[in-house]
């Protein structure tokens, strides 16, 4: 309360929002950083964020992707980001569109069942050469549901709220989802298993439990020496299983009726009652085993885990210290639980008996509120190998699900779509289902209610934004734009997609649209929809998002305006040809095309137009050029901040630098035309 009185904090929170809003900052807890840092990511990387909402982290890897990009040309990674849950897909797309990526597919499936999208033999031999034949990634982030205890000094609601059952509930399905990351994973390729909590069961159990279903092929990486300023503690290598009242130190303690609730797999040794009898299960009366006592060896100073200090507990035989946990009180933070695994050969084959252990193991999670947990209904388990994950996945689709004729239909847009997550028969391909009485309902292949993704091809809109805005040939126009719009006579948005995007989407459409995409790529032309500008000769403008992209290519349409001019027309949003300050270039605006215009501000005072390079350091603001101004096609929240930047940068006009007109809050992209055709306005 304190806090929110003070006015200069209350200004600086002002900024962050704006700024966040803006994408220029991102708010984040420090520790949930620090997973995607250890998946080691490089710009070539094809990277899953299997459990991607709110996109925080989604973020930072497209970060990495694309930090040693230059102006104009795309890196030759891609991230896909999934979630399960609609609403927060939605929430990531809004996250990541601040980053104007032309990389990044947002994805709608369970993480557990993310499809394989793999052709089938005679296929691969046929086309292999010059695509991929499956989808696999050099690197997973498996960013788990989870009870979120870690979270409890920000969330003090879970203190009412955490129980053991959650995790109880989390474990098999974070068991699952880990799995099919490392069947995603090409050999060689880094995952990271992490979580918000610190209960071992969500951790080192769901660790343990992998290392053993993948038996050596995959490793638990020690990453002792990376990122050393970083204080973390050992993973445990034995914990006790506190269920109804009672702490559980083995499998064989647990009462018939709680079987299906606790598993074996959640046990330090992993062992079923049958493989305990006569076992020689390691069991550490004393508590001596590394890590738990003394120090790790590695540098690092373990704590004694509470659930631990007393006498006999089942051990662990797997490397457990190579996980991480970051506990709060080590650097002020939130806690956080960090695996880092590597595949080193192929997923081993599941046995019968294998399979159906697991079977007999999977439990529905338990219906209960948890932190960024979406606890998913599944009904069919999962498997260890490879091939038997892929089919699970594809099998999980009922193609012969019939459609719901009283389906309720909401205006579906090119962004919205619904949440059900349906299929329809295989046989329909892109096409827009009429449902009598009802609005009509897009359909992306076999998914129904979800927004199809189209190659757009048609030539003559093509070359007329080629033309019109002088697009350089070298700039990859073929196979790169899709629409989200069966119908592309009355395609609306148009959006870009890099090569590995590309990539991907081919081979999706070629594996019968596996993939629900949700979002893919980033928009880069719209449809100028209002009175002038269907008189305008080409009917796209460049969108915001994609201005940065094209840029360099393009090369009519295009003004370089002194930073007087250009804060002036940040200013007042639209300004009169003779009312700039350099006449000439007042002259030039003029002499466009009717329609989208590029605005450069030019460095230094005097405008050296034509010979100014494109960089990443090039400021420039998309605009309409109507019949007597110019007006500006920018957000009003990213006008002010790019004015307010401008302003300190140059320290023009001392004095009038504090007093931006704050009127409008919009924060969808100005439509200037729409502003032009109000009745008072003479130029129109
Ligand atoms: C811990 S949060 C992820 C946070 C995210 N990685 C970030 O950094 O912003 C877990 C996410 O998993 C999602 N989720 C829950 N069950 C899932 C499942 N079976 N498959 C995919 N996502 C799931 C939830 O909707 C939630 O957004």
């Amino acid at each position: 309360m304190q806090l929110r009185k003070n006015q200069t904090l209350e200004r600086f929170h002002e900024f962050l929002k704006l700024e966040n809003e803006i994408g220029n900052i991102t708010r984040q807890e420090a520790v949930s950083m620090v997973p995607p840092l250890f998946l080691d990511v490089h710009s070539d990387h094809f990277v899953l964020d299997m459990c991607a909402a709110p996109g925080s982290k989604t973020f930072q890897l497209l970060e990495i992707i694309h930090q040693s990009s230059k102006a104009g040309s795309l890196p030759d990674g891609m991230v896909i980001a999934n979630d399960l849950d609609v609403q927060r897909c939605n929430l990531l797309i809004h996250q990541t569109k601040r980053m104007c990526t032309a990389n990044l597919i947002v994805t709608n499936h369970e993480a557990q069942h993310f499809p394989g999208c793999r052709l089938n033999r005679n296929y691969e031999r046929m086309e292999l050469d010059h695509n991929i034949g499956q989808l696999l990634f050099d690197r997973v982030l498996c960013d788990v549901p989870c009870s979120g205890d870690g979270t409890l000094r920000k969330a003090p609601d879970l203190w009412r709220k955490w129980n053991t059952g959650m995790g109880h509930g989390l474990h098999s399905l974070q068991v699952l989802i880990a799995m099919r990351g490392l069947s995603l994973l090409k050999i060689g390729g880094r995952m990271v298993y992490s979580t918000c909590s610190m209960n071992p069961i969500e951790n080192e159990a769901v660790v343990a439990e992998v290392l053993r279903r993948c038996g050596g092929s995959v490793k638990l990486v020690d990453v002792s020496s990376e990122l050393s300023q970083l204080i973390r503690q050992p993973g445990l290598k034995r914990w006790k299983i506190y269920d109804k009242g009672t702490w559980l130190v083995s499998y064989k303690d647990v009462p018939k009726y709680r079987r299906s609730v606790i598993l074996s797999s959640m046990f330090p040794s992993g062992r079923g009652h049958h493989d305990l009898v006569d076992s020689s299960c390691s069991v550490d009366p004393e508590g001596i085993t590394n890590g738990i006592n003394g120090n790790a060896g590695d540098g690092v100073q373990a704590v004694e885990n509470p659930v631990m200090s007393e006498s006999a507990a089942e051990v662990c035989d797997f490397p457990l210290e190579h996980c991480m946990r970051i506990l709060p009180h080590d650097q002020n933070t939130g806690a956080f639980f960090i695996a880092v695994l590597q595949k080193v050969s192929p997923l081993p084959a599941i046995t019968e008996q294998t399979k159906k252990k697991i079977d007999e193991q999977y439990v529905e999670p338990a219906n209960q509120s948890l932190n960024d947990a979406q606890v998913p209904q599944i009904t069919s388990p999962e498997s260890t190998h490879e091939e038997v994950l892929n089919a699970v996945s594809e099998e999980n689709v009922d193609d012969n699900e019939p459609i719901t004729e009283d389906l309720e239909v909401g205006p579906v847009t090119c962004e919205e779509q619904n949440s059900k997550e349906t299929r329809e028969p295989d046989n329909v391909q892109n096409t827009t289902k009429r449902v009598p009485g009802k609005r009509k309902l897009q359909i992306q292949g076999k998914w129904r209610g979800v927004d199809p993704v189209v190659f757009f091809k048609d030539e003559t809109i093509i070359n007329s934004i080629k033309d019109f805005y002088g697009i350089d040939e070298r700039f990859p126009f073929n196979g790169h734009l899709v629409t989200r719009n069966s119908d592309t006579n009355h395609v609306k948005r148009i959006y870009y997609i890099s090569k590995s995007v590309k990539d991907v989407l081919e081979l999706n459409f070629k594996v019968g649209q596996q993939l629900k995409i949700t979002s893919i790529g980033m928009k880069m032309f719209e449809r100028q929809t209002a009175r002038e500008g269907s008189s305008a000769p080409c009917a796209f403008r460049i969108s915001s998002e994609g201005l940065p992209l094209i840029l360099p290519y393009i090369t009519k349409q295009i003004l370089h305006a002194s930073p007087s001019d250009f804060k002036h027309l940040l200013q007042n949003k639209e300004v009169k040809f003779e009312d700039f300050t350099d006449a000439e270039f007042g002259e030039k605006a003029a002499n466009l095309l009717p329609g989208c215009c590029v605005v450069i501000m030019c460095i230094g005072k005097t405008v050296a137009a034509e010979s100014l390079k494109v960089d990443e350091s090039t400021i420039a603001i998309g605009c309409w050029k109507g019949r007597a101004r110019l007006s500006v096609m920018v957000t009003a929240m990213d006008c002010q901040e790019l004015l307010e930047r401008l302003l300190i940068r140059f320290d023009t006009e001392k004095g009038s630098s504090g007093h931006l007109d704050n009127s409008s809050n919009d924060v969808e992209e100005v439509q200037p035309v729409q502003e032009l055709n109000r009745e008072n306005d003479d130029d129109v």
